[in-house]
């Protein structure tokens, strides 16, 4: 037989073209040219009686991988699973240490669920397969130690220079909120919020992040320019809900970080849509399909789309969060599928060994 020419560690050349082969072709929004092109270091080992499919990725997407090993175990009627390291890259230069890329999470209008998004989005990145932190720059109404369970709570110094983030369930976490009471924190003005904001930033002391996820305070006024100026920040991505007023806050919101030169990665559409518990209807109550139009308009992408959902509520206010009680629960996946969204994002739009950007650049010289 032919198996017995290989040695126990070796996966039979049958199963690494079949692999090979299913890999090359596979396409999703994440892997618009296929896995290949973008994965290294592809090697296939037998582990024990399962084929085990090592590879470097660029960005993290642990739940796209399970899905594939699923699809890739039926084919070959052996189980088939993935053992993947990130690389993630920085897309943009800076000085913090510690931190590859730091993302925006902003929005035109308060109160569109711009926080939860943003710790959502955080624990949606850990779970893809990544190191992350959030920075609570909501300096007049810092609500991420609440979100994290974390109210109360203060950070300490070891050296008596920076200071230590807290921790909640492996995300990294600093906000004003740890340092002053909510009553002094929305007295500040201008320059006080924005220098206590840049000290956040610049003296904690940040363990080894792939992402760092800034929530922005909600609007676009001075504070906001000066903040998204302050932070190298690699990507913005911008919540909104569908209803109009929120819509035309967010392409203010868009029009900021284009004054200010920075890349937006997408658009997060929230409370979508509130699906019925009985019967699992969709109804649209805050208007259907703006946040794709207003995508469409500014040329990028709709990340994807929440909806209305009272246990995402429960959570925030709780302090838990969906994804780290059940990180395959309904929520928990659309909340895992924008996280990946977004890496991919920043990689194809912004770094340089992106197979996307190299096109661009192409093209741009010609
Ligand atoms: N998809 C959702 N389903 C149900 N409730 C939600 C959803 N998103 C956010 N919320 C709730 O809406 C309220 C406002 O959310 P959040 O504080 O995240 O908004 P924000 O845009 O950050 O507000 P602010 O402008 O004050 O910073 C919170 O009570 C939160 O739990």
């Amino acid at each position: 037989m032919l198996s017995n020419f290989f040695s126990k560690n070796e996966v039979s050349v049958e199963s690494q073209k079949a692999i090979n082969a299913f890999l090359d072709a596979y396409r999703s929004d994440i892997f618009p040219q296929g896995l290949l092109v973008i994965a290294q270091a592809v090697t296939m080992v037998m582990a024990k009686k399962n084929i085990l499919v090592k590879m470097v990725l660029p960005f993290p997407c642990d739940g796209q991988l399970h899905d594939i090993a699923e699809q890739l175990t039926d084919l070959l009627q052996q189980q088939v699973n993935f053992d993947v390291e990130y690389n993630v890259q920085p897309v943009r230069e800076h000085k913090i240490k510690g931190i590859k890329n730091i993302i925006a999470v902003s929005s035109g209008k308060g109160g569109v669920g711009k926080s939860t998004t943003a710790v959502n989005l955080a624990y949606g990145l850990i779970a893809e397969g990544c190191n992350v932190g959030i920075l609570d720059a909501d300096i007049y109404g810092p609500s991420v130690p609440t979100m994290l369970g974390l109210k109360g709570a203060k950070p300490s110094s070891n050296d008596g220079k920076l200071i230590t983030p807290l921790e909640a369930n492996g995300l990294s976490a600093m906000s004003i909120g740890f340092l002053v009471d909510d009553a002094n924190a929305t007295v500040w003005r201008g320059p006080m919020a924005s220098r206590a904001f840049s000290q956040l930033l610049n003296e904690t002391d940040w363990p080894d992040l792939d992402y760092l996820i800034v929530d922005m305070p909600p609007g676009t006024g001075d504070i906001q320019l000066t903040l998204a100026q302050q932070v190298p920040v690699a990507g913005a991505v911008v919540i909104t809900t569908p209803q109009d007023i929120a819509l035309a806050d967010a392409i203010k919101g868009m029009a900021m970080f284009e004054q200010v030169k920075l890349p937006v990665l997408g658009i997060i559409e929230n409370m979508s849509y509130h699906q019925c518990e009985n019967c699992g209807h969709h109804s649209h109550l805050f208007g259907e399909g703006g946040g794709k139009r207003i995508a469409e308009e500014a040329k990028t992408q709709l990340l994807g789309q929440l909806p209305l959902d009272i246990r995402i509520r429960e959570d925030a206010d709780s302090g838990s969060c969906a994804i780290n009680e059940n990180s395959t629960g309904e929520v928990a996946l659309l909340y895992r599928n924008i996280a990946r969204n977004v890496a991919a994002q920043l990689y194809y739009q912004l770094d340089m060994r992106s197979p996307k950007t190299a096109e661009v650049v192409v093209k741009e010289s010609k």
